[in-house]
């Protein structure tokens, strides 16, 4: 016999609702909504399937969306839509296909329908060998493959369902006709966890009811908690232009529930963004479906999933208000908006050390310029690369300023890095960080920085060359070379030591201390390939004239290299 046991959550997984006895086999995930409860009961009975799983310890779970949807060959709805939403936010997605659609910006050309049996097979492969967390619906454009879905689901119950009630394209075209409503409100609805129509949709379940206001949003929304659903998202994206994003959520069950006990709750909650005016909005309700989707797949309540993926699909909104693709008039959102700056960073080039420019707080003090000022005058005088090296500076006036100085970089094309601190880099959104032996690891820093950034780090021996290479640096700073005053207590390497460490590593080195116009070219002298440039701090930040010592070493540098051919 299966090994079931009850027990009563006080507290459920999504919304507040009745205590609901909770179906728990040992190993198992507890299985979290009323309708998995019935259908798991009812199966129990009948099988023995319900046994300990085999558990593996060193195994981690990922959340996973399943999404049974159609596919939009343009991109930005559909199946694709919701891969990159899940992607974006760090769910696992699997997909169903329920139909292929030619469709781009200017409108939808084409419907493929795939066959029921197959909808069916594909359910069955993914259900049957990868438990999803949630599932989540998009278009489902027949009654046969929504029949279809709706047994699977009782056959292998999951956390969480998700429907997006696709019924109609942003351009008119329909994706699921008026045939699939009865099998939407008598199968699938009383089915779901949430349920997530758009005004257009909220109004054809309801039977054709004209839907124009908020408060006609709050009815319908309470009318389709009539067919079944737990929880009714009634989307805003079609209200007019001049209101509000607003979305109107309603939890019927947990307000009646509430009520017999006496506490007054509000069964209404308004979502609400401020209208993001660009054309770039078609898959808005299947990334927002989605993300519902993958934030219950983490374990989030429902309204904290909703408010979680409406703040995303603003976000997502209006970083893409002004990309350009396609030459329609409704195109799509760019979802990784995380992933784009990255793109966008030029990537690390070794010859950028060759003039390596490093502040000094003291010395801007001493001489009156502020950080901004002396960034600004080493690039014009043709550094190739600035770090902030800030000790004395208080973190937000370190932020600030790295912000602005990154500006003036971005402008001439010359990265900015920060000494020492991650989280100053982090929040400028600088090119990366320069760190010393004594700091957080390399490798620590760059999980915390991710692949594209840059990571220098200040190394005297061979080993501390060879882990800076494991760890993942970018760049090896070497020194001191020289006797320095910026830095107390630094032990001097001399040429010989500098020359040891570029032999026993493949990354390039910047050699570092006591460096000045008077021995740069005794430095690159060396002749060492990955030698690639020397990194000054006195001798252009304790002068008068930044820009012009930078500008003479700069000749010196160059004459050196000449020399070395
Ligand atoms: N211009 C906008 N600015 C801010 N939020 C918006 C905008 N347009 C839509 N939204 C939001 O996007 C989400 C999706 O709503 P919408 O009504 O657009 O869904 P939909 O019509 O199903 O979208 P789809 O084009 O994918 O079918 C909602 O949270 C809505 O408030
Ligand atoms: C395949 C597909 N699903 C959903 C929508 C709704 O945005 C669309 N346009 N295309
Ligand atoms: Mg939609």
């Amino acid at each position: 016999m299966a090994h079931l046991c009850f027990q009563v959550l006080s507290t459920s997984f999504f919304t507040p609702k009745p205590q609901i006895p909770v179906l728990l086999s040992p190993g198992a995930a507890c299985i979290k909504s009323i309708h998995q409860y019935r259908y798991l009961y009812l199966k129990a009975m009948q099988d023995d399937k319900f046994s300990t799983p085999p558990c593996d310890e060193s195994k981690v779970r990922v959340p996973h969306v399943l999404t049974v949807a159609g596919s939009d060959s343009g991109g930005g709805a559909g199946i694709q839509a919701d891969i990159k939403a899940c992607a974006a936010r760090g769910v696992y997605c699997s997909t169903v296909i329920t139909a292929v659609t030619a469709q781009n910006t200017v409108g939808v050309q084409g419907v493929n329908i795939v066959p029921e049996d197959f909808v069916a097979e594909q359910l069955r492969s993914v259900l049957s060998d990868m438990p999803p967390n949630v599932v989540k619906t998009g278009m489902l454009p027949s009654t046969g493959i929504v029949k279809t879905l709706c047994q699977s689901l009782k056959e292998f119950p999951v956390q969480a369902l998700v429907v997006d009630p696709v019924m109609v394209s942003t351009s008119g075209h329909t994706l699921a006709g008026p045939s699939i409503l009865d099998s939407f409100r008598e199968e699938l609805l009383p089915m779901a966890d949430i349920v997530t129509p758009n005004l257009k949709e909220a109004s054809a379940l309801l039977g054709g009811v004209p839907l124009e206001t908020i408060a006609d949003m709050r009815s319908a929304a309470k009318a389709i908690h009539d067919i079944g659903p737990r929880n009714v998202l009634v989307k805003g994206g079609d209200l007019p232009a001049s209101l509000d994003a607003v979305d109107v959520f309603y939890d019927g069950i947990s307000s009646n529930f509430l009520r017999s006990l006496g506490i007054n709750w509000n069964d209404f909650y308004e979502f609400r963004s401020s209208r993001i005016m660009t054309p770039n909005t078609h898959g808005t309700g299947c990334t927002l479906a989605s993300t519902v989707a993958a934030e219950l797949a983490k374990g989030s309540q429902m309204l904290s999933a909703v408010k979680v993926a409406k703040r995303y699909v603003e976000a997502v909104l209006s970083y893409s208000k002004n990309i350009a693709i396609g030459g329609g008039c409704q195109g799509p959102m760019d979802h990784l908006l995380k992933l784009k700056s990255n793109v966008e960073r030029r990537p690390f080039d070794p010859c950028d050390l060759f003039l390596y420019a490093v502040t000094d707080s003291r010395m801007n003090k001493k001489w009156g310029r502020s950080i901004v000022d002396a960034v600004k005058a080493a690039i014009e005088g043709g550094a190739s690369i600035i770090q902030l090296r800030e000790k004395e500076v208080e973190t937000g006036d370190f932020l600030e300023a790295a912000k602005a100085c990154l500006k003036i970089c971005r402008v001439h094309g010359v990265p900015l890095l920060i000494n020492d601190r991650i989280d100053v880099a982090l929040a400028s959104d600088a090119d990366g960080v320069h760190i010393g032996q004594s700091d957080m690891p390399a490798h620590v820093a760059r999980a915390l920085l991710g692949p594209d950034k840059i990571i220098g780090v200040s190394c005297k021996t061979p080993e501390h060359a060879q882990q800076a290479w494991i760890d993942g640096a970018d760049y090896i700073g070497s020194g001191g070379v020289y006797p320095t005053n910026t830095k107390e207590n630094n032990k001097t390497i001399g040429l010989d030591g500098l020359k040891t460490v570029c032999v026993s590593s493949k990354l390039p080195v910047v050699a570092i201390g006591g460096i000045g116009m008077s021995n740069a070219q005794a430095v690159m002298r060396l002749g060492v390939p990955n030698l690639k440039g020397v990194a000054v701090v006195s001798a252009l930040f304790d002068r008068e004239c930044v820009m012009t010592e930078t500008r003479k070493l700069l000749e010196v540098l160059k004459e050196s290299t000449k020399i070395a051919k």
